[in-house]
């Protein structure tokens, strides 16, 4: 493979997105093709054209009651002093709703304002007028009136409509060809058995996803290995039939990244790297005519250039306008930083807490994929900023329905396996009702009550002198705010260790003396706060621990730290022990309480979240996991 002729390429160019997404958008001038489809089928479609009626609806004049046709001019001398009789046939007609009325009728009484005399004879009192409970020709549709312009989606109730008017064939815009090609040598399908550095290749799954909810028609391709001579195949064979092209990863500076130079070399290259993070390495060039995208491999960069470019190309084809998020004021509950000079786009959780919605930023990192299934909304942050303060109001554009995050519990603090179980419990019980978490230790969950950032912080607080748990932490931090400590469960911390315990850790000396290389968890997580007091009892210092500075950020990864190095060793609970099949040795025994605001507490979420820990079968969900014991019959505790 002549692969020398690819150099990498180290600079990218910093285009503003609004000028790349136009000029592709002026190259492509895609048009919609019309095709004919069965109505039934329609759902979604977007009409090629105006659609006319064949037929009137109804197209006779039909009973819109169950009762009697008559003449109206028969009628008129009916009064309550003076009853009319009419004979069957010759002055009237008994009809149903929807049955088609006679020539010689104009009118229809209700049955139940009519008298049965006999078989042939009725009674009325009243006088009918012409044309009373009548659906007249073309009431609903009129024959020939335009029913939808182009351009419409049609929903289930249009569907109906064109039936009605007898259309069984609508035309609507054809969905564009989307050819996606997964790209690396490092990918396999998630079917195959996974070796380090193979990464299962789903962007794909998710851009095909997407694009059939825009209104495209995805094509996935099999995964092209990083050669140049299969990348080229892959671009030819897709502009050949598809509408748009997109492929995925080698668009940055790696040694593998030939995307870029295939296609210049094989078309025109209008763009390589847009000014926006993440996200910036996009490609945007035409080849054959075709546009093809050249999208960043991380997942997230992944997900905004195809919503950036690829979406925009699929309505231009449809002839639809892109359409726009809805958007909610929000207060930032931390600061958020960016880059001058290029958009930032920072995955954001909603919460409503105390009347208000906070919001605060996920993991900027773009190869997180669960900060995209996290995401409540998005903050864009324009180039010509850099940044905002905690405490800004700035408008999000919303990535889940607001009642959803309205009926949100934000839970904070301490990371605990059980708060998932709760989690599924209430959503059980409560199908509107969701608990969104975030693992940012006990501290951090202390302040998130103070500032009203958060409804619950599950904590595991030390304190050194009393050597009691978070009471007078909370005490001290919330002085003056009326808040609950509800008392939740005992946990056993420990040692966890790869099985057998190959360096025979029992205590921080043993740790220190086998050098072991520890994985630690972050400033004011409670476990941190056990460790450092275990440090100072044993009057070791933190150098002496082989690995202090590397920070976790819950017990599960501090497991799968330890899985798979047997020279390794953490601080724990039983459970995350467990989870990974590795050993534990006891330290000691812990109170891990949840904190929320009386307000909180006594209100209806608040209630159900004390129902369902109270409940039977979270108790017997938290004793499958073992290694806990959930306090029973718990007071709580008023500071
Ligand atoms: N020296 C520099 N390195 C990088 C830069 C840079 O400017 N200079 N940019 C970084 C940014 S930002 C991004 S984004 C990535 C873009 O990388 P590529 O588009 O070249 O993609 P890869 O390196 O091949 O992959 C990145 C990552 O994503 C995974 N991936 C790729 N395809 C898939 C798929 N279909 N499904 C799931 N995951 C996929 C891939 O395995 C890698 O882990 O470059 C940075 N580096
Ligand atoms: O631009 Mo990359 O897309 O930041 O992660």
């Amino acid at each position: 493979m002549d692969e020398k002729r690819y150099q990498r390429k180290i600079y990218l160019e910093d285009k503003p997105r609004g000028e790349a997404v136009n000029e592709i958008l002026e190259a492509a001038s895609l048009s919609p093709k019309t095709e004919f489809i069965p109505t039934s089928e329609a759902l979604g479609r977007i009409t090629s054209e105006p659609v006319f009626a064949k037929v009137s609806m109804p197209h006779f004049h039909a009973s819109a009651m169950d009762g009697v046709a008559v003449n109206a001019e028969d009628t008129y001398e009916a009064h309550e002093q003076r009853p009319l009789h009419l004979s069957k046939g010759e002055q009237f007609v008994y009809v149903d709703t929807g049955n088609a009325i006679p020539q010689q009728f104009n009118a229809v009484i209700m049955i139940e304002n009519v008298q049965i005399l006999d078989d042939e004879t009725i009674e009325i009192i009243e006088p009918a007028t012409p044309w009373q409970h009548i659906r007249p020709i073309g009431e609903d549709i009129v024959q020939e009136e335009m029913l939808f312009p182009q351009g419409h989606r049609l929903r289930p109730a249009d569907l109906g409509a064109l039936l009605a008017a007898q259309i069984t064939e609508v035309p609507v815009a054809k969905k564009p060809l989307v050819t996606i090609i997964p790209t690396g040598s490092e990918l396999i399908q998630a079917e195959s058995s996974l070796t380090s550095g193979k990464i299962i290749e789903f962007n794909g799954t998710v851009f095909a996803n997407y694009i059939k909810e825009w209104g495209g028609e995805p094509d996935l391709k099999a995964i092209v290995r990083d050669e140049p001579e299969n990348i080229k195949k892959a671009l030819l064979d897709a502009v050949e039939v598809s509408d748009i092209v997109v492929i995925n990863a080698g668009s940055s500076a790696g040694s593998k990244d030939y995307t870029v130079h295939i296609i210049a070399e094989l078309g025109t290259v209008f763009t390589h790297g847009v000014a926006t993070r993440p996200g910036k390495p996009v490609i945007l060039g035409q080849i054959n005519g075709k546009i093809v995208v050249g999208v960043p491999g991380y997942p997230v960069s992944a997900y905004l250039a195809l919503e950036w470019f690829v979406r925009p190309l699929v309505c231009q084809y449809l002839q639809i306008p892109v359409p726009k998020r809805q958007t909610l004021e929000v207060k930032l509950g931390r600061r958020i930083v960016s880059t001058m000079g290029a958009e930032d786009f920072v995955r954001m959780n909603i919460g409503y807490v105390n009347g208000q919605f906070i919001a605060n930023p996920l993991t900027r990192a773009a190869g997180v994929t669960m900060s995209l299934v996290r995401a409540d909304g998005l903050l864009v942050v324009s180039p010509d900023l850099l940044g905002y303060e905690q405490g800004d109001t700035v408008e999000i554009e919303l990535l889940r329905p607001l009642e959803e995050i309205r009926n949100s519990i934000v839970f904070s603090g301490s990371h605990d396996l059980t708060i998932d179980l709760l989690s599924s419990q209430l959503k059980r019980q409560r199908n509107d009702m969701r608990i969104v978490s975030s693992h940012v230790g006990s501290m951090a969950g202390v302040m998130a009550i103070r500032k009203g950032e958060a409804h619950v912080a599950g904590i595991h607080l030390l304190d050194p002198e009393t050597k009691e748990y978070n009471v007078s932490y909370v005490k001290k931090l919330l002085a003056g705010q009326e808040v609950v400590l509800y008392p939740f469960l005992k946990r056993t911390q420990g040692w966890i260790v790869p099985k057998g315990n190959p360096l025979k850790v029992n205590d921080v000396a043993g740790l220190a003396e086998a050098q072991a290389e520890y994985a630690n968890r972050q400033k004011g997580a409670g476990t941190r706060i056990l460790f450092d007091l275990l440090l100072k009892e044993q009057r070791i210092s933190p150098e002496q621990i082989n690995g202090y500075d590397r920070e976790m950020f819950s017990h599960l990864s501090v497991a799968a730290e330890v899985k798979g190095n047997e020279k390794a060793a953490g601080l724990g609970i039983y459970p995350a022990a467990k989870a990974m099949n590795l050993d534990f040795i006891p330290v000691a025994d812990e109170s891990y309480d949840l904190l929320m605001t009386k307000a909180f507490f006594e209100s209806e979420q608040g209630r159900w979240l004390v129902s369902i820990i109270q409940s039977e079968a979270f108790k017997i969900e938290v004793d499958k996991i073992g290694g806990y014991a959930v306090a029973s019959d718990a007071e709580p505790i008023y500071i």
